[in-house]
């Protein structure tokens, strides 16, 4: 039989944008040692130039995996998101060339949700204000406009792991809290969900937002909602820069209508730390400016590194997808005697009685059979308990729809 699953120290990973050293220990405990790993992102010609031989991509949430990047990642098997958000990728994209996307859920939620609880005591205090003073050798000792969180209202946009979470430290330090969300939800302790954002947004002393960015996020915050914002407000946005309009923030905090904000994420931010940050908030007083930091704590980083290298190694290795962001999701055994043939295909009538017929006519019984299907992409994963031959694996590739046929020699 040939041996066609390649070989571990030929599988290249690239690692970009520091992902934590975990990542690397991670991918080197279960055999991979081809890794570069670069601290910072690279621009869409550098990345095109690079991702040519890189057969896994592991990034945070400055590299941008567009259709042309994607055009050129030949050999692209799967990408890892070492955060949460996911829109810096073009998932179709991914999709359509049978590439699966991984990111982590849960593992920066925390240090979100600790950072926001600090700034919305920060800012109810008037903190900002009064530390820069006091930088100047001012002294700004007075109580006017500081306020204890205690028995204040946090209205919560967006109530899933990070909403969720700030809802029970923002409780515990006692706000009362209330929540937005599409989804009905039951609340942590107290909290209560509110039928509309306009009633969120009215109520609350302090605004804090949590979604994804998704079309129905987008700008969802713009003139008309800053107006419904309760007069002295404070506004925190550590989800997307691209669910708040800058401009009217701006405005409504320049005229004093808002008593302060905390932003971590803008509609433009900086590629590296050597390129300038341009924004209308930057100078204006009780304005917490933050460069995107609101999962990075050592902590969150290490998690992630393991969480995600994890999953890549368990796809590389095994075929699984579960938690996949773009792909259909399938759970599979060990195949400790067996070969394991992956094929990855246009989810359109006909395919799978082709595969088989492919099988069949070539002699090769199926021991396991596993099928997932999304809208677009029909994943089949098929264990083999004899020996198949190198005609088969192409006679499979060439099956009308397929786009990408893998082996994973029994190991
Ligand atoms: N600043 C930073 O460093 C970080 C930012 N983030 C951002 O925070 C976002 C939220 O993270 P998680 O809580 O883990 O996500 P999640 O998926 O657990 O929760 C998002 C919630 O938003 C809700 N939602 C979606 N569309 C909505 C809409 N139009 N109106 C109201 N609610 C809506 C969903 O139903 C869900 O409950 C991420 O997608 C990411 O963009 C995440 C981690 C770090
Ligand atoms: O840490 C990062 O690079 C991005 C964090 C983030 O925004 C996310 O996890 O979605």
């Amino acid at each position: 039989m040939a041996k066609t699953s390649l070989d571990k120290s030929k599988i290249k990973i690239l690692l970009l944008e520091g992902v934590h050293q975990s990542a690397v220990d991670t991918f080197h405990n279960a055999g991979y040692t081809n890794i570069e790993h670069l601290p910072t992102s690279l621009d869409e010609a550098a990345l095109i130039e690079k991702i040519r031989d890189v057969h896994f991509v592991g990034l945070r949430s400055r590299t941008q995996l567009n259709e042309r990047v994607f055009a050129a990642a030949e050999k692209l098997v799967g990408v890892g998101c070492f955060c949460i958000g996911t829109n810096q990728v073009d998932l179709d994209a991914a999709l359509k060339r049978g590439i699966a996307v991984f990111n982590a859920p849960y593992s920066n939620t925390r240090s979100v949700a600790e950072l926001v609880l600090a700034e919305a005591i920060m800012l109810l205090r008037g903190i900002p204000l009064k530390t820069a003073r006091a930088h100047e050798g001012g002294w700004l000792k007075s109580a006017k406009n500081a306020h204890e969180a205690r028995g204040k209202t946090l209205g919560i946009v967006g109530y899933g792991n990070i909403g969720a979470q700030l809802s029970v430290l923002a409780e515990s330090t006692g706000f009362k809290v209330l929540y937005y969300d599409v989804v009905a939800k039951l609340g942590m302790g107290n909290a209560t969900q509110v039928a509309s954002l306009d009633e969120l947004l009215r109520r609350a002393d302090v605004v804090s937002l949590h979604v994804p960015d998704v079309p129905s996020t987008r700008w969802m915050i713009g003139e008309r909602e800053i107006a419904t914002l309760k007069p002295g407000a404070i506004f925190i946005n550590a989800s997307r820069g691209s669910v708040v309009e800058i401009e009217p923030l701006a405005e409504a905090l320049k005229a004093g209508r808002l008593h302060g904000a905390a932003v971590d994420v803008f509609p433009v931010e900086p590629k590296s730390n050597d390129e300038e940050f341009h924004s209308p908030l930057r100078g204006l007083e009780n304005v917490i400016l933050t460069p995107h930091i609101g999962g990075s704590t050592l902590e969150a980083q290490e998690n992630i590194g393991v969480e995600v290298a994890e999953k890549l190694v368990t796809y590389s290795d095994n075929g699984t997808t579960v938690t996949s962001v773009n792909f259909p999701e399938v759970a599979l055994p060990a195949h400790p005697e067996r070969h394991r043939l992956l094929h990855i295909h246009h989810n359109v009538p006909g395919v799978m009685s082709e595969i088989n017929r492919v099988m069949s006519e070539n002699g090769i019984n199926i021991a396991g059979q596993y099928l997932q299907t999304n809208e677009t992409v029909g994943y089949v994963v098929m264990d083999v308990n004899k020996a198949y031959s190198q005609a088969a694996l192409e006679a499979l590739r060439k099956v009308e729809n397929t786009l990408k046929v893998r082996v994973l020699y029994a190991p």
